[in-house]
């Protein structure tokens, strides 16, 4: 049995845990909190709230750490003199912006450190989660590591350098995406379709491009090209999605996105 434990109850860690929660039965998770952690735990199966981080460190075989990025000052002060007495404990941060080496100043050059930039879709075994591994981990360690977490989507490990863009695309993405699906959705409405109606329509339509371009493993050019019957309504509709910069909106929401992440690095 592994013993997960969190610090931190808010979004992320309700969605790693809603998605651990349903991996199976070898998995035990905890969860600290100023606040909340109760009242989460009571919502989750299998997840059990403690009265302190110091309960953590002695229960867990991972802490996830999965508050603010503000709070890892105090977060550390309050662990950090701890980890002397549990050497195997693997400390797993989701800190938005923070790199390796912030983390062991925080915790210690000692401490097994991985950096993990999950999304929220992992709570639905649909995430993503890329992965830094600090230099003390063994391969074996590391291997099931990056298999527990491979059990909420896909996992893979990628150099730190490019977690500014993953967060945006892939840790942020999950918004944007959803800001789509309303898009799309109010369009429906204001034209006429009822609003359950245009957001099944929305949901079903995105869901269905993916599985296609996945499953024909098709260029998201070839999916649009196969749609646009030449001089037909597709066609008419793209040319005022490009008239309105769509790509450009894009890629100053990413840029906007990596800047504020680069911020707290
Ligand atoms: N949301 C996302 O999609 C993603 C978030 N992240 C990262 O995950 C981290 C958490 O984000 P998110 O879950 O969205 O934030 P939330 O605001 O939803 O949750 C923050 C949680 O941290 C807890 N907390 C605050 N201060 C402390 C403290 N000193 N000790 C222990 N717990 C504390 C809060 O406790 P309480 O509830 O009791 O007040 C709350 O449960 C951030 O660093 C973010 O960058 C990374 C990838 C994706
Ligand atoms: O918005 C944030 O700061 C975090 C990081 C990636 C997703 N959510």
């Amino acid at each position: 049995m592994l013993t997960i434990g969190f610090i931190g109850a808010g979004n992320m860690a309700q969605a790693m845990m809603r998605g651990w929660s349903s991996v199976g039965e070898e998995l035990s998770q905890l969860v600290y909190s100023p606040r909340s952690a109760q009242k989460v735990a009571a919502e989750l199966e299998g997840v059990e709230a403690v009265a302190s981080p110091a309960d953590l460190v002695a229960k867990a075989d991972m802490l996830v750490l999965a508050t603010p990025v503000e709070a890892l000052e105090s977060v550390a002060a309050e662990i950090k003199p701890l980890l002397a007495n549990k050497p195997g404990l693997i400390i797993a941060s989701v800190l938005g912006g923070v790199p390796l080496n912030k983390l062991h100043a925080a915790l210690g050059q000692q401490a097994l450190i991985v950096r993990t930039l999950p999304n929220v879709n992992v709570a639905v075994g649909g995430g993503y989660t890329a992965l830094a591994f600090g230099s003390a981990f063994d391969d074996e360690t590391r291997g099931a590591i990056a298999g527990l977490f491979l059990t909420l989507g896909r996992a893979e490990e990628l150099p730190e350098a490019q977690f500014g863009a993953v967060s945006a695309l892939a840790g942020s993405g999950p918004a944007f995406v959803a800001g789509f699906v309303d898009a799309l959705a109010q369009a429906g409405v204001a034209n006429g379709l009822a609003s359950q109606t245009a957001l099944n329509l929305a949901k079903q339509t995105i869901l269905g491009t993916v599985e296609h371009l996945n499953t024909l493993q098709m260029t998201p050019t070839q999916l649009a090209d196969s749609v646009m019957t030449p001089g037909g309504s597709t066609a008419a509709g793209w040319d005022a999605m490009q008239a309105g910069n769509f790509n450009e909106l894009i890629l100053q929401t990413i840029q906007a996105t990596m800047q504020k992440n680069a911020a707290a690095e």
